[in-house]
């Protein structure tokens, strides 16, 4: 009996499923005028928050105590959903179910024969007045109403940890102060919103910062591919767009394996290597990172993993990573080895003129006593290039600083980003040879220029194709 009572009041689940799949209608409240922010508040550029307050009439069902949980699945779909607004809300006579006006526009829109079985009526259906305010529109809302509406609008930002950092367009600069409010209002965990203030063009990377709103906090705390980090992020290199770029290369790593990491930062390539287990040994030039390289490297409790050093890439190269490699080489030759050697060289706008380091980096004499197939590393150069065919130019670029064509040893060149229009920043993959390695300097000039004709002819026939 107590089955059949249960059965006969709460609907059947292929039953509500039916129901919900007729009245599927899927409005952005963006689309509904009634649900916008007023449209007093376009153009404006200091935050009244007052300002958004509005009355609308509002579509609701008021159903007793008792029926709310047997009619809430029937009009799931209706509901109206909108920041800090709960659509079911108490009143006098039991309880009132807010629906979505778009999608409700009277009785008949409501599956109407589901709602008689649970004694829901017309005449619990009524239109009411509701009143919006600030807090209940998102932050893409808000701005969306108050930014120019034929320009370009807010298309992204980073976060890392509590700022918000964003790169405004001119255009955006007037309204700077209110978007950094309302990003502050909004986002969960935001306290610091700051502007590019210039291209990052000074040595260490860091991106020169203009506070636009909140405490002038800058030490952040931040996750990358599960790893935390710390650093004062207006003294170091971090952009949270590589952090793919920076899983791809950790995957490339088995345990075992070796990374020299030439332009380090505060380790987002080597901190997670050391953790897997390889070896690593990272560098940079910019003491503030270098310090949290060691913080992080700590942090993550990889230290033994890895060895750090505060100095310029090329003088790295010459010193720690060529007698690293010469002692692995010489250790291989005795005790037979089986790991693979990685180098990371990311500094987009100037690696390329690093690679020339490797040239001659040994004499014939020094490797004469050691095998022909020496376990060669692989280097993982990052470039910027600006053009028409830039995945053209960005071979070019590093063929002409290596002095060397690459042929065979090349292993790919791989797109990581669009920077800028018509400027992109790739990853030049490709294995160092013995002959690049041994070949003095003075030859390596002479032959590259009679190589850079080669180079030039090459890329004259690809533009011609
Ligand atoms: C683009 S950041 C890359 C940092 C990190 N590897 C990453 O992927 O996020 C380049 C780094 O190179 C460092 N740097 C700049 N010039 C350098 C040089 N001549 N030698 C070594 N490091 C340098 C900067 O301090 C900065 O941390």
């Amino acid at each position: 009996m107590f089955a059949l009572i249960v059965e006969s009041r709460i609907p059947k689940i292929s039953y509500l499923l039916r129901i919900s799949k007729r009245f599927r209608h899927y409005y952005r409240n963006m689309d509904c005028p009634e649900l916008l922010p007023p449209a007093t508040v376009r153009g404006m550029t200091e935050l009244h928050r007052a300002e958004f307050q509005k009355r609308i009439q509002i579509p609701r069902l008021q159903v007793p105590e008792s029926q709310v949980q047997r009619v809430i699945p029937l009009v799931k779909k209706l509901l109206l959903k909108m920041e800090h607004l709960h659509p079911v809300r108490s009143v006098e006579s039991g309880r009132e179910i807010l629906l979505h006006p778009l999608s409700v526009k009277n009785w008949q829109s409501l599956p109407t024969e589901a709602l008689a079985e649970q004694q829901v009526t017309e005449d619990n259906f009524c239109h009411a007045e509701l009143e919006l305010n600030y807090e209940n529109w998102s932050a893409n809302e808000i701005l969306k109403s108050v930014l120019p509406a034929n320009e370009e609008g807010l298309s992204s930002f980073s976060r890392i940890g509590h700022i918000v950092h964003l790169n405004l367009r001119d255009h955006l600069l007037p309204y700077k102060q209110l978007i950094g409010e309302v990003l502050r209002d909004k986002l969960p965990n935001c306290r610091t919103v700051v502007n590019k203030a210039s291209t990052i063009d000074n040595t260490y990377r860091n991106f020169q910062l203009e506070l636009i709103c909140g405490e002038a906090e800058y030490q952040v705390e931040t996750k990358e591919n599960g790893i935390p980090f710390e650093f004062d992020f207006s003294k170091v290199y971090w952009n949270p767009r590589l952090s793919t770029e920076h899983e791809r290369i950790v995957k490339l790593l088995q345990p075992g394996d070796v990374l020299y990491d030439v332009f380090a930062g505060v380790g987002p390539f080597s901190v997670p290597a050391a953790k897997k287990r390889c070896h690593v040994l990272a560098n940079d030039l910019n003491p503030v990172s270098f310090d949290w390289l060691q913080h992080n490297a700590k942090r993550n409790k990889c230290l033994p993993q890895i060895r750090m050093y505060n100095k310029d890439g090329r003088e790295f190269i010459l010193q720690e990573l060529r007698e690293d490699l010469l002692q692995r080489w010489r250790a291989a030759a005795t005790t037979p080895t089986a790991y693979s050697i990685h180098i990371t060289m990311n500094l987009p706008a100037m690696a390329v003129e690093f690679l020339d380091a490797f040239r001659g980096l040994y004499t014939a004499e020094e490797l004469a006593e050691l095998p022909e197939d020496l376990n060669y590393p692989q280097v993982h150069v990052y470039s910027f290039a600006k053009g028409e065919d830039t995945k053209t130019l960005v071979r070019q670029l590093v063929e002409s600083n290596l002095g060397s064509v690459l042929e065979s040893e090349l292993q790919g060149i791989s797109f990581v980003r669009n920077v800028a229009p018509n400027k992109d920043m790739y990853r030049v993959s490709f294995k160092l040879t013995r002959q690049l390695l041994t070949t003095p300097k003075q030859a390596l000039r002479k032959r590259a220029a009679e190589e850079q004709d080669d180079i030039s002819e090459a890329v004259t026939k690809v533009k011609c194709v």
